[in-house]
């Protein structure tokens, strides 16, 4: 059988901040942030972590589809800024919702998190599961260097996911996954400090994120427009890409020589929210009507970043 995502919602804090308020905090501008990423406003979490924001968009999730929790199979969420190791956001999700019959993990894989998690959701209602909660979320502020400009003014908190669903419709077509560790040092987050006693080395990285701005720039301008590339064979409706900067999308679109207007966006006021990116731009274009679910329309994924990790998934909706 065939997967169909039957329902979509998303939840971001709200404490909503503007570029002109980051400019009271650290030596940065509006100008210099909006035109230099597309970027205009972040919500930043007060008190939630990332279990919160996934657990409103579970309960979003149900309410809006009736479906109940005990008919879940699986729960999956992306995120590279998990609450804990253990238990998994997933699991602080399945046991908030009492999905008593859904096993449910994380998925670490960045930016890239949500595309790999609904192409594993989609193999497992494919080999028999019948229903799914695929959500990407992250609270990254809690891992920015709130003194280093060049990244804090760059991301935000958020969730988003979907419910997944067996059909006799194929809406799947295809799909590439693709990891490179071996340039995985450009962005790091959220180096765990051996305490032990015996333990004489040394930390490696500081918890902070960091990013080789330049490295994973030109990154996302070869190798993922040569995923694209590769998985677009003829016409698409619209290309949906991870929200990382205004610049890069415009340089892959020129690359691919699609139209702009095919990307939608919305950086602009929810900033690089990683794992969260693709799902929130999903629910605000089938709430805004862009996009309509059941309606056919052929639409690529993309996700990029770190690992290093990148992923296109190619449906129709
Ligand atoms: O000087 C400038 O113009 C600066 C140059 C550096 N910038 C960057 C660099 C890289 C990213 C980025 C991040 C991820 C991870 O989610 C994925 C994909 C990308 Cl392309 C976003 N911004 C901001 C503007």
């Amino acid at each position: 059988q065939h997967a169909k995502i039957t329902c979509t919602s998303r939840y971001v804090p709200e404490n909503a901040v503007s570029n002109h308020q980051l400019s009271t905090m650290m030596d940065t501008s509006d100008e210099w942030i909006s035109s230099r990423t597309g970027i205009r406003s972040r919500n930043i979490v007060i008190n939630e972590n990332t279990s919160d924001l996934c657990i409103k968009v579970a309960g979003k999730l149900l309410e809006k589809s009736g479906i109940k929790a005990q008919d879940l199979d699986f729960i999956l969420v992306a995120t590279m800024t998990p609450d804990y190791g253990t238990p998994s956001v997933a699991c602080l999700v399945q046991g908030k919702i009492s999905a008593t019959n859904a096993f449910a993990f994380d998925i670490s894989a960045a930016c890239s998190g949500f595309v790999y998690a609904l192409s594993m959701g989609e193999k497992l209602i494919r080999t028999g599961k019948k229903l799914g909660m695929i959500i990407g979320g992250e609270t990254l502020s809690k891992v920015l260097d709130w003194n280093d400009r060049s990244t804090a003014v760059l991301f935000g908190d958020g969730a988003a996911g979907v419910l997944l669903e067996a059909s006799d419709e194929e809406h799947f077509i295809s799909e590439k996954l693709q990891s490179d560790g071996q340039r995985g040092k450009s962005l790091t987050s959220g180096y765990i400090e051996n305490q032990s006693p015996f333990y004489t080395g040394t930390a490696e990285s500081s918890g902070y994120l960091q990013m080789a701005g330049r490295d994973i720039y030109d990154f996302s301008l070869n190798d993922v427009t040569n995923n694209i590339r590769e998985i677009v064979e003829d016409d698409v409706d619209y290309l949906l890409l991870h929200q990382a900067n205004k610049r890069i999308i415009e340089k892959i679109s020129k690359k691919l020589n699609v139209p702009r207007e095919k990307f939608l966006t919305n950086m602009e006021h929810n900033g690089n929210t990683s794992a969260a990116s693709i799902p929130l731009l999903l629910d605000e274009s089938v709430e805004s009507g862009v996009l309509q679910l059941g309606s056919k329309q052929k639409i690529v994924l993309t996700g990029y970043g770190g690992g290093l990790t990148w992923g296109s998934i190619l449906m129709t909706l």
